[in-house]
């Protein structure tokens, strides 16, 4: 597996070994042991699995209270994945970083508590596929506008996004203390 670097320490792009043959592919697309040794010491609790359409927005969620790591993977389609560093205490908060993440990339991203999620379909569909580091907690998940001017994350927009109803009331990120 190769480990990329992104702009925040602990947010890695992982690409997995493949491997192909004439019937067609074959990947580990998770292994505690490796996980754990390579990634980060984490246990997950909890896989989730998203269908959208082209155009789809979803998040920038997270949970205040059980804040949840996530790893994340494309089973078909692409997507524009966007993490946000909402840990009050550091350095790079408020900073965001998006990877394209596709079925044809076999990229994954890791990302641990402390950062908000979304993406952006690019492709007709896409089949998301996510590994959880702690259970749902609706009751404490904070929902912060795509499009939040302080934010300004650069999305590659080809139309108007769309949004669930929660997600087109999302909170503006200055107010993100505030509202938690
Ligand atoms: C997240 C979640 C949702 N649900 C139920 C609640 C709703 O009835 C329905 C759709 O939920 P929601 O509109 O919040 O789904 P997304 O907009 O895809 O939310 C996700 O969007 C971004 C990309 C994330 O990173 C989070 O994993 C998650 O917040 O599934 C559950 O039953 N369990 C769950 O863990």
């Amino acid at each position: 597996m190769n480990i990329l670097d992104t702009r925040f320490d602990d947010v890695k792009i992982l690409e997995p070994q493949i491997f192909e043959d004439e019937r067609g592919f074959f990947q580990e697309n998770w292994h505690q042991n490796k996980f754990k040794k390579n990634i980060a010491d984490v246990d997950f609790v909890q896989d989730n699995y998203s269908r959208s359409i082209k155009g789809t927005l979803r998040g920038l969620h997270f949970q205040q209270q059980q804040p949840q790591g996530k790893l994340i993977q494309v089973l078909a389609g692409k997507i524009f994945d966007v993490v946000v560093d909402v840990r009050s205490d550091s350095a790079t908060y408020g900073q965001w970083f998006g990877a394209t993440l596709s079925a044809e990339n076999y990229r994954q991203l890791w990302v641990p508590a402390g950062f908000a999620h979304g993406f952006y379909v690019l492709s007709n569909t896409v089949d998301c596929l996510y590994k959880c580091t702690n259970f749902y907690h609706p009751e404490s998940e904070v929902c912060i506008k795509w499009d939040d001017p302080e934010l300004a994350i650069d999305w590659p927009l080809s139309q108007a996004p769309l949004l669930s109803d929660k997600d087109a009331r999302g909170i503006n990120f200055s107010s993100l203390f505030v509202a938690v």
